[in-house]
């Protein structure tokens, strides 16, 4: 079983070139399958998830190869709509795949998503999306088949802001008969993102990034080259970084307005934070304040950033309240934190968080992608070694997690636990 040691780390300092977003990649990844020629997507991140989408195309056809930092996609020869149910549900986006088969075939079989288990994620708005565009739903044990004779455009009220149902609803509208408007739309950059791409093919998608979506249907999608915006997610966690111990960090091609909302929190608990065109640096002070998060869907404060948050707000003196209305069970990580000795109590969608008292490093795991960045940013505070189970969540994410934050001084290392290790290390898991 692999695991990551994480030790006392003192300030951290240094810079960070962040790789294109996860959450982006494994869209447009799928998008690609709706073009009818070859596809040059830049910035893809090599991570798990990543590879799990490579497998997936190539049970269905579609060639990827990857070539000096690019991902070359050949979407002419895909032969089968079929998607294995047991890589569907390793990972959370593979309902994309849904969307743009559909689109593409008339109809898929797929597993389940699956993904972080934040208790409850529900899919009903994607299939009302394909219900809408004129598609039956029919669900099995395991597996969802959907089909069309015609996909035609509708109009499409989301009952909540989702940003996986409004990429969904554009790749699958994409290529139908009509006009398809989306209202309540979620205005994620990565939504943008899908868009700008789809548009590049010779879709026609209008007015991403905002409420309402309009898409015109067309029948035929070009080849094209796209380059996936920076991960806003690691971006934010490495700059959390700084203010652990008060050091500098810098993070490099990034887009600085993806992290508006995250800056601004940072700045309220006293992280010291200067924005250039493609950059950011985050200068922590040593002193850290405590406060209130509440996440929301973008522009709101990302549910995603609110487990490192809380890592970092475990140093801030004074009580601090995290709250996750996106997801109110998002809180597994809180358990853990308190095998470190953190003072923190969960009522109903909230943490509460008495910052302040020191850390000793012990066992944790972490159960999903950002609980992971949470102990081990949680874990470079403690005093002494902090044992980090459950790597394969944090890399679905993270390319590279270690060597990244060893760059900026982190003292952290990627081990193999053997057999004489392990009566040492039980003790810590208690
Ligand atoms: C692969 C990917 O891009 N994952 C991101 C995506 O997940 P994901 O696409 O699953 O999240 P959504 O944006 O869809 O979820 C937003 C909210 O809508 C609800 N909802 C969603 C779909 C649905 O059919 N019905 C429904 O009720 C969810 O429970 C949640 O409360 O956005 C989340 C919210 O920013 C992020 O935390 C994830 O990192
Ligand atoms: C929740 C996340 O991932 P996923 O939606 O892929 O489970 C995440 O990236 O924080």
């Amino acid at each position: 079983m692999k695991y990551i040691q994480a030790e006392y780390s003192g300030q951290l300092n240094g810079s960070v070139y962040i790789p294109g977003a996860k959450n982006s990649s494994l869209a447009l990844l799928v998008a690609a399958c709706l073009a009818d020629d070859i596809v040059t997507l830049g910035g893809i991140p090599c991570i798990d998830d990543v590879s799990i989408i490579a497998g997936i195309s190539r049970d269905i056809g579609m060639e990827l190869k990857q070539e000096g930092g690019q991902v070359i996609i050949d979407p002419r020869k895909i032969h089968s709509a079929v998607i294995d149910p047991g890589k569907a549900s390793s990972y959370r986006a593979s309902y994309y795949f849904a969307g743009a088969l559909l689109a593409k075939f008339g109809r898929v079989t797929i597993g389940f998503p699956g993904g972080d288990d934040f208790v409850s994620r529900p899919i009903d708005q994607h299939i009302k999306v394909f219900q809408a565009l004129g598609a039956q739903v029919q669900i099995f044990d395991d597996y969802y088949v959907v089909e069309a004779a015609e996909l035609k455009g509708a109009e499409i009220y989301f009952d909540t802001v989702t940003s996986g149902a409004t990429i969904n609803a554009m790749l699958a509208a994409v290529r139908a008969k009509g006009r398809t408007q989306l209202h309540n739309a979620a205005v994620d950059p990565e939504v943008v993102d899908t868009a700008v791409f789809l548009n590049q093919l010779g879709a026609r998608i209008y007015g991403a990034g905002t409420e309402h979506i309009r898409i015109e249907g067309v029948s035929y999608l070009n080849g094209g080259t796209h380059v996936a915006i920076p991960d806003r997610l690691i971006a934010g966690a490495f700059l959390m970084a700084a203010g652990l111990n008060g050091g500098q960090v810098t993070v490099k091609d990034v887009i600085p307005e993806h992290l508006s909302a995250c800056l601004a929190k940072m700045g309220e608990v006293g992280i010291h934070v200067e924005c250039g065109e493609s950059h950011i640096t985050a200068y922590g002070t040593g002193s850290l304040k405590a406060t209130r998060i509440r996440t929301g869907m973008y522009p709101g404060f990302a549910t995603d950033l609110q487990q490192p948050m809380t890592a970092l707000l475990l140093q801030a003196k004074g009580k601090s309240i995290v709250t996750d209305r996106v997801f109110p069970k998002r809180f597994a990580h809180v358990a853990q934190l308190r095998r470190l000795g953190a003072e923190i109590e969960l009522r109903k969608e909230s943490a509460f968080i008495r910052g302040g008292v020191p850390l000793q490093g012990s066992w944790v795991h972490a159960t999903d992608v950002r609980a992971g960045t949470c102990l081990l940013l949680a874990g470079l505070a403690a005093e002494g070694s902090t044992i980090i189970t459950g790597v394969e969540h944090i890399e679905r994410g993270y390319e590279d997690v270690i060597g990244s934050f060893k760059s900026i001084g982190a003292k952290l290392s990627m081990r193999e636990m053997d057999a004489q290790e392990l009566p040492g290390l039980i003790h810590l898991r208690g």
